[in-house]
């Protein structure tokens, strides 16, 4: 029998156009769901292991081959699924992670134009039983999402793109959501730090 029932943990991924708000609202999310007795463990990609934040760190500033820059997204991804994703899920801990394999799809299918098909075997491959239970997906246009990163950091490969980058990002992004029967839930981060916490509350409500 499959680890399905109240032994199980839960996966909950944090996606957005870089800017959209997600970092700011993970810890909120923590506490919504310790105050729920649920033990959290908080993650992110590319990175979550030791050898990932090295692969993180490569990726997201050395100038790369665009299917070399998805084959270290999964080569991470396979190393955080297999050492912490997994590994909490099965002793009953819910695992956040701030991005996972819809940021490939978003980023590397959505803004670099890579073939969906090739993305699809790379998941596959990396986690074909594993999807995570619930997406929060925290959208803004990109002027919104762009004032506030510049507004608050250095800027790493990604984040230095253009705004047709970001709008086909965006776009990929809503369109996985609008497939995805529910998995994927669309935050309006455009709103005010309150009001995201009280979108988030409702979107979690079923899960606490
Ligand atoms: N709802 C919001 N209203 C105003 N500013 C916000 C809001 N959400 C996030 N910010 C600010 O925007 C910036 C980027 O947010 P961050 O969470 O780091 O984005 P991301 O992780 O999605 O790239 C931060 O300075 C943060 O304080
Ligand atoms: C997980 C993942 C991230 N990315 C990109 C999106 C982000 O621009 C970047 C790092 O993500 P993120 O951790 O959100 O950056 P920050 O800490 O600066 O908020 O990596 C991909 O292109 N593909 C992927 O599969």
């Amino acid at each position: 029998m499959n680890q399905t029932d109240a032994t199980r943990g839960r996966f909950i991924t944090f996606e957005g156009i870089d800017g959209a708000g997600k970092s700011t609202h993970i810890g909120y999310v923590t506490s919504l769901l310790k105050g729920a007795g649920k033990r959290v463990v908080s993650t992110r990609e590319p990175g979550g292991t030791p050898l990932g934040e090295k692969l993180r760190d490569l990726v997201l500033h050395e100038k790369m081959h665009l299917e070399t820059e998805a084959l270290i997204m999964f080569a991470s991804r396979r190393e955080h699924v297999a050492q912490v994703v997994e590994p909490a899920i099965a002793r009953g801990d819910w695992v956040l992670s701030d991005r996972f394999t819809d940021a490939s799809f978003a980023y590397q299918g959505g803004g670099r134009g890579l073939d969906r098909a090739k993305l699809e075997a790379l998941e596959q491959w990396v986690h074909p039983h594993l999807q995570p239970d619930l997406t929060l997906l925290f959208d803004v246009p990109l002027d919104v999402a762009k004032a506030r990163l510049s507004a608050s950091r250095t800027l790493d490969k990604f984040e230095m793109e253009q705004a047709d980058f970001f709008a086909r990002v965006r776009g990929e992004y809503l369109r996985r959501a609008a497939a995805s029967n529910g998995r994927i839930v669309v935050i309006d981060s455009t709103k005010t730090i309150a009001e995201v916490r009280a979108a988030l509350q409702a979107a979690l409500e079923t899960w606490l």
